[in-house]
């Protein structure tokens, strides 16, 4: 018979947005809940580009996260990057890695980077002190396809970063197409990726399932069967270049069941339940503690996290809605929980 329970290293969630404000007060139990450390996303109006603003939003985090969870914190790259502000909040271990939002490819990207040229400097920078690079890897060029973008994106501007700056660490974050599996596959060891639950469950036909459905839309958005098929293959492969990076996106009802809904899926209160099916369901169960507590902490140079945490084959009933929120999942049944 299978095991009832699950128990692995206590695990990280890699790339998480967790807003600010009253949003943050709703969001950020779910994420110190299922796991012991998140790198927190920077894109916030106005995005956190300075050492001081990493450093107070991640006091505010810390407040209504609650004792025992550990916000790691990422600078906003723009046009203006610094290389040396972006240097000492690395020192000052303020932040631990720099995010490259292309200018307009995703929610409050807007003062993101125009041409990757222009952050060159910083890049050099971050690969000489060992700071990782976070990608949002998607082109914004109108003319391409939006189901194209992230594989234009590895052509026309992360393989050039890659081959400019060789030993810089990259994160190519929450990849969705074969070609994206492919190229971390076929790089160096300091280039890796986050995957979310939602590209391991979904394709592009949830989006449109007998309507249209906004809660199923995120950047970048799902893609064919064979991507997911592909992306499914690489985060449970054992590989260490493929670690959990939930991407859980809040965007309050109004915003997302709009007629210009935003992109974003509100994945927290479940996300380990649903990477456990996952890999439940491609026999990899032995797996899920090298995806969910190894790779990511070895990537980044941290120590792994002591203690466990247990999951138990039982069922758990997603709500339709958490704090005015639809969460990933509402109103389906999972196998998993976490126990206690
Ligand atoms: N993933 C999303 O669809 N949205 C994210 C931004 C991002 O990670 O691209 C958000 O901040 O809402
Ligand atoms: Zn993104
Ligand atoms: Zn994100």
């Amino acid at each position: 018979m299978a095991s009832q329970t699950l128990t692995i290293r206590r695990p990280d969630d890699w790339h998480v947005h967790l807003r600010d404000g009253e949003m943050l007060r709703r969001v950020a139990r779910y994420t110190a809940r299922q796991f012991c450390r998140a790198i927190v996303m920077p894109n916030l109006v106005p995005p956190v580009t300075s050492v001081d603003a990493a450093a107070a939003y991640r006091d505010r985090i810390r407040e209504a996260a609650g004792e025992g969870f550990e916000p790691l914190m990422t600078c906003y790259l723009t046009d203006e990057a610094d290389p040396a502000e972006i240097a000492r909040g690395f020192e000052e271990r303020i932040w631990i890695a720099a995010k490259l939002y292309p200018a307009g490819a995703t929610t409050n990207s807007a003062s993101g980077v125009t041409e990757i040229k222009r952050i060159y400097p910083a890049l050099e920078r971050m690969q000489s002190i060992g700071m990782v690079l976070c990608v949002h890897g998607e082109v914004t060029d109108p003319e391409i396809d939006v189901f194209d973008r992230e594989a234009v994106f590895i052509d026309r501007v992360l393989s050039g970063v890659v081959h400019d700056f060789p030993d810089l660490k990259v994160v190519f974050e929450h990849i969705t197409t074969s070609e994206a599996a492919q190229f971390v596959q076929g790089a160096g060891d300091n280039i890796a990726a986050t995957v979310t639950p939602q590209h391991l469950i979904i394709n592009r036909n949830a989006i449109f399932a007998g309507g249209l459905r906004p809660h199923a839309y995120c950047l970048p958005v799902a893609k064919r069967e064979k991507h997911r098929l592909a992306v499914r293959a690489a985060a449970t492969s054992g590989s260490p270049k493929f670690f959990l990076g939930t991407d859980s996106a809040p965007h309050s009802r109004e915003a997302k069941e709009s007629a210009c809904g935003c992109a974003g899926i509100f994945n927290a209160p479940f996300a380990l339940e649903s990477y456990a099916q996952v890999f439940e369901e491609e026999d990899a169960l032995d797996r899920f503690e090298g995806f969910a507590s190894e790779h990511g902490a070895r990537f980044y140079g941290l120590p792994l996290n002591a203690g466990t945490t247990t999951l138990e084959r039982n069922q758990v009933i997603v709500p339709d809605e958490m704090e005015g929120l639809v969460p990933f999942h509402a109103g389906e049944t999972l196998r998993w929980r976490i126990a206690g």
